[in-house]
């Protein structure tokens, strides 16, 4: 699917279920569903984030858009965020849980949790946003 952009670019997007598809294809032409259980799909992801932050460890703080960062860097970057990304996809196929849906409703309860007046981004001290949306809902 394509969606124009303001500058006249056409960007592809690229939905949750395209990846899940995808996943879901690469395991079976490999006969790999019966590696790809929940645990180790979790362990898996885990072991992925562990390789994003060697991408950042020791560097220090650094600018958002990563200006200084060599091109090859931001490929590798690109390849670990993606590596996460996919195992999460699968491991929410696997356990039966709809992704898209479920980050939108947790989109809903943290403007709850949150609202934009409070202006001093503090965690905690909040009643439950999950019972106030089912109250409204
Ligand atoms: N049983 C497996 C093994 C791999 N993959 C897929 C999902 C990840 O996107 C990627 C992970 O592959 P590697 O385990 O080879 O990890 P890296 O690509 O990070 O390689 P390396 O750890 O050598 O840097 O391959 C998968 O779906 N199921």
């Amino acid at each position: 699917m394509k969606t124009g952009e303001e500058g006249g670019e056409d960007k592809e997007v690229v939905s949750l279920e395209t990846l899940s598809k995808k996943m879901d294809d690469f395991a079976k032409a490999r006969d790999w569903e019966k590696y790809h259980s929940p645990r180790n799909l979790l362990l898996a992801m885990v072991g992925e984030v562990g390789e994003l932050s060697e991408i950042f460890q020791w560097k220090g703080e650094v600018a958002r858009g990563l200006p200084d960062w060599k091109e090859e860097e931001k490929v590798h970057l690109g390849e670990e965020l993606s590596d996460v990304l996919l195992y999460l996809v699968r491991l929410s196929h696997v356990c039966g849980v709809d992704l898209g849906k479920a980050a939108l409703r947790k989109l809903e309860l943290n403007a709850i949790k949150y609202p934009v007046t409070q202006t001093d981004h503090s965690v905690g001290e909040h009643s439950s946003s999950k019972s106030k949306l089912k109250e409204e809902n």
